[in-house]
């Protein structure tokens, strides 16, 4: 596995090791101890996907807190522009966005600290996006922005979204409650 941080910090894109054979692939999406190694998160409380397709934006979405999360999320099948905006006051890329391409072929993911707003747009036919995520789904903290308000190109102007997803605030009207804390080093 290999992990790149992004320009936002704290939020890395890794490479998970494919082992491809006559029957197919084997991708590990998870390993307690490689996480660790890298000092990222390895208490996740829920695991769940969503199967959607071409053209539909789910997005920009994150839990506020107390019951802030890390997501990591992984394309299993098609092909996804995956986003995130940074949300955490005091941050050096507050209010940034910061896109990945995610894909069944490439075996890639996204990790994500607390305080980024996320989503994703689906480029192929369909798409199936496994997520796991530090603390369980609390649909009173759940909030949201505007999915064109944060100068993400998305590829298209006029995606499906839900009722829900075109209703959110935009970026500069959210008063965001995170707050980022700089990495310390000894
Ligand atoms: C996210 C979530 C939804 N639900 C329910 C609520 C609703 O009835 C149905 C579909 O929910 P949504 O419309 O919010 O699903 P969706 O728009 O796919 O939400 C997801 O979007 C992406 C961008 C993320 O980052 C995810 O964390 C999640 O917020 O599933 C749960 O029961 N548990 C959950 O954890």
């Amino acid at each position: 596995m290999n992990c790149w941080e992004s320009k936002i910090p704290g939020c890395y894109e890794i490479q998970l090791r494919v082992f491809q054979d006559h029957r197919g692939k084997f991708v590990k999406t998870f390993h307690q101890g490689i996480f660790e190694d890298q000092n990222l998160e390895t208490q996740f409380s829920e695991t769940y996907y969503s199967i959607s397709s071409k053209n539909v934006l789910r997005g920009l979405h994150f839990q506020v807190p107390p019951k802030d999360h890390v997501k990591l999320v992984h394309c299993l099948q098609g092909e996804i522009l995956d986003a995130v905006v940074d949300l955490r006051v005091g941050a050096p890329t507050y209010g940034q966005y910061e896109t990945f391409h995610l894909t069944e072929d490439k075996g890639n993911s996204v990790y994500i600290p607390a305080g980024l707003a996320h989503g994703f747009y689906i480029l192929s036919e369909q798409a199936v996006v496994i997520y796991q995520v530090s603390t369980v789904y609390a649909p009173q903290y759940e909030q949201g922005i505007l999915w064109d308000s944060a100068n993400i190109p998305w590829p298209t102007d006029n995606p499906n979204i839900s009722g829900k997803d075109s209703n959110w605030k935009s970026l500069s009207e959210f008063k965001s409650p995170f707050v980022y804390n700089a990495p310390s080093f000894v």
